[in-house]
């Protein structure tokens, strides 16, 4: 579906991409991860036909810079920044939908799924909505058509726990019939979520790797931690995560969503000296 042939860019005489060979196919779920500066944003904009560069980059054997149209009818891009936009929500919710011949409905729907009071802020200008909120309304634009490639760029680095289990389901239900690029500079915030990782350092891939897709999107873990004693630190940490206490506030226990468990363990390890017990099994 998706091919690099040894694709360069520069920026004035600074190289930023060195030769990328790449072939992505359909259903692959592809964490583009390194740290910044790696490149991986620019090689997210040849994708989408934004920059000249040497090399050949194909998706379904057109060259998006060519074919822009043709092209970027095909992906649902959720950007890194959100684009400081002064268009009211209902407008940009009614002209995205337009631009990818879909029902607005469709968007909606999503958006009102990741707890976006939609009806609420049709009128509000884009660029004054919190970063959340930015985050959820373009995931619900990006998901709220038939893309075959889904792009999105840090998409759930700004979700609270409960939205970002809702976000997981809803790549869920696209994994037979898309193909995904994450892209991250933590492993941890997307490895659950795909089966390819590839990472990029100076402009190069230096790791590319199929893993085994161990955890599905839709799993919970029910998880029980027991502390050595109350710390309200450790309350607060967890607060959004869903985790019941006992009257004490020593034993706590909720459902954690299968592709955040690294996330949520990253969390808890802060607090290792206080925990006595801690497991997290399939429910
Ligand atoms: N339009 C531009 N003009 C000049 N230099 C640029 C431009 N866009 C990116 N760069 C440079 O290219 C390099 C790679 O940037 P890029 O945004 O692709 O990295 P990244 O891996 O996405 O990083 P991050 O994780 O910080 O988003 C950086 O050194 C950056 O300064």
């Amino acid at each position: 579906m998706i091919q690099f042939k040894n694709l360069s860019k520069s920026f004035r005489r600074a190289s930023v991409l060195n030769g990328i060979d790449l072939e992505i196919g359909i259903g692959e779920r592809v964490a583009l991860i390194g740290s910044n500066g790696a490149g991986k944003t620019t090689l997210i904009r040849c994708l989408l036909g934004e920059y000249d560069h040497q090399g050949e980059v194909r998706i379904d054997g057109l060259d998006p810079r060519a074919n822009r149209t043709a092209v970027l009818g095909k992906i649902g891009f959720v950007p890194q920044l959100p684009p400081p936009l002064k268009m009211p929500v209902g407008q940009l919710i009614d002209f995205s939908a337009a631009l990818c011949k879909t029902d607005p409905a469709r968007i909606h729907a999503i958006g009102k799924r990741l707890g976006l009071d939609v009806d609420g802020i049709l009128a509000r200008q884009f660029v004054r909505l919190s970063g959340g909120m930015k985050q959820k309304l373009l995931i619900a634009i990006a998901l709220g058509r038939d893309a075959r490639l889904l792009i999105m760029d840090e998409p759930a680095a700004n979700l609270d726990p409960e939205a970002r289990k809702i976000f997981f389901d809803l790549l869920a239900e696209r994994l037979n019939d898309a193909t995904m690029i994450i892209s991250s500079h933590r492993l941890d915030e997307v490895s659950s979520l795909v089966n390819r990782v590839i990472e990029m350092d100076m402009g190069k891939v230096v790791i590319d790797d199929k893993v085994a897709d161990d955890a599905t999107l839709t799993d919970v873990l029910a998880c029980r931690i027991v502390l050595k004693r109350f710390e309200p630190a450790f309350a607060r940490a967890v607060e959004g995560w869903q985790l019941v206490p006992d009257a004490e506030q020593l034993v706590w226990q909720g459902g954690i969503a299968g592709p955040d468990r690294l996330r949520f363990l990253g969390i808890v390890s802060r607090y290792t000296a206080l925990v006595s017990d801690l497991s997290l099994r399939e429910a």
